[in-house]
């Protein structure tokens, strides 16, 4: 591969640093062909699906995207915003907020979202950033319980974004942060929040987005992670286990992924007499297509269908302030060492 041609930047030109949040996706338009080019890049990622290419390609072009972007639009309508797929609304607010919040704290940070697959993508981000003359970069993938099929995907795309660079800027990843005290503290503050508003239900679930359960027995450390964050939170909540269960959506295909599964588990909680529950998804940080439509939507159809008579969503974090001031906490973390402040400044 060739190296693009750069313009050369005076030396300490390139002094800038920032942060780029970055998140899953989504299609631009909730329309068939949208949904035909973000499904393919989605789902053509070797991350995502492990199948060889040779036998996965036939059933990707030849099946899913004939068949999947037309009722998969249908759903992304359901749940559209005047700005735009709520994934991407609120991942670009929290983009805009966390700069102010680091700017109140004396950095000069410029702060960006990108999304791994579709628009803003890593790559274009990364570009206009080096132009303005950043030279220092912080990666914040918007997941915190690290999985091979998203974070290490957010890496891939920013190494294959420097394959073309000459003059790379200094890099840092942020891992994963599952256990982190301000993430836990303002999700277990949005459940109270809620139950404060709302009486709070007999059970709580917590539903995290699944995995193929072969990508757990080869190493992915994401189901674990799962499970940190759901037992630091329901002890900072006070529930007991007999209180809350843990559960697994968004199940892709025929083989076994995560279990249990979130919404049979919902059915058989109404089916042996539950009456009301309450939903949290902890794992997604910001409202998308799988919060909204399949939790509030067929998850609760489902639950109500079986007996259950009260089903009560809670938000993700999305712009909740206690949540960007933990970003806020973990971004100033780990830019130790970066000069960010101005001379004599805070
Ligand atoms: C095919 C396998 C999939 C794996 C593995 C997977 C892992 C995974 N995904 C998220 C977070 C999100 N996924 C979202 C949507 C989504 N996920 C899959 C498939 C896999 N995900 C599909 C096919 C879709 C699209 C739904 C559709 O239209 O058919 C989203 C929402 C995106 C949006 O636009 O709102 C998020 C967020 C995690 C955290 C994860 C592994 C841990
Ligand atoms: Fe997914
Ligand atoms: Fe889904």
């Amino acid at each position: 591969m060739a190296f693009r041609n750069e313009p050369a930047l005076p030396a300490g030109r390139a002094d800038g640093t920032a942060v780029v949040l970055c998140n899953l996706g989504t299609p631009d338009e909730p329309t068939a062909p949208a949904l035909r080019r973000y499904l393919a890049e989605f789902l053509g990622d070797h991350r995502v699906v492990e199948i060889p290419k040779l036998l996965w390609w036939p059933i990707l072009h030849g099946i899913i995207l004939r068949t999947r972007p037309a009722k998969s639009a249908a759903k992304y309508a359901t749940v559209w915003m005047p700005e735009g797929s709520p994934l991407k609304v609120w991942t670009d607010r929290q983009a805009k907020l966390l700069q102010g919040y680091l700017g109140e704290r004396g950095h000069r940070i410029t702060v960006r979202y990108a999304m791994r697959y579709g628009t803003p993508g890593i790559g274009a981000v990364l570009d206009e950033l080096k132009a303005q003359g950043v030279g220092r970069v912080l990666i914040l993938p918007a997941y915190p319980q690290y999985s091979g099929t998203t974070t290490a995907s957010v890496f891939d795309a920013v190494a294959q974004w420097g394959l073309q660079v000459r003059a790379l800027p200094e890099l840092r990843f942020v891992n994963r942060y599952p256990d982190d005290r301000g993430y836990i503290e303002a999700l277990a503050r949005s459940v109270l929040r809620h139950w404060q508003q709302n009486e709070a239900a007999e059970h709580l679930v917590m539903s995290f987005h699944g995995l193929p359960e072969r990508n757990r027995t080869l190493g992915d450390p994401y189901a674990d992670e799962c499970q940190t964050t759901a037992r630091m939170l329901a002890g900072r909540l006070g529930l007991p286990p007999e209180r809350y269960t843990v559960t697994f959506q968004s199940r892709f295909g025929k083989a076994a992924w995560l279990q249990p599964y979130t919404e049979p588990t919902l059915v058989a909680l109404a089916q042996k007499g539950l009456r009301s529950v309450d939903v949290v998804c902890p794992g997604f940080t910001s409202d998308c297509i799988e919060t909204l439509e399949e939790i509030n939507q067929e998850v609760r159809e489902a639950f109500v269908h079986a007996g259950g008579e009260r089903f009560s969503y809670i938000p993700c974090l999305n712009d909740d302030t206690d949540w960007i001031r933990a970003l806020t906490d973990l971004t100033e973390r780990h830019l130790q060492g970066w000069p960010t402040k101005a001379p004599g400044g805070q």
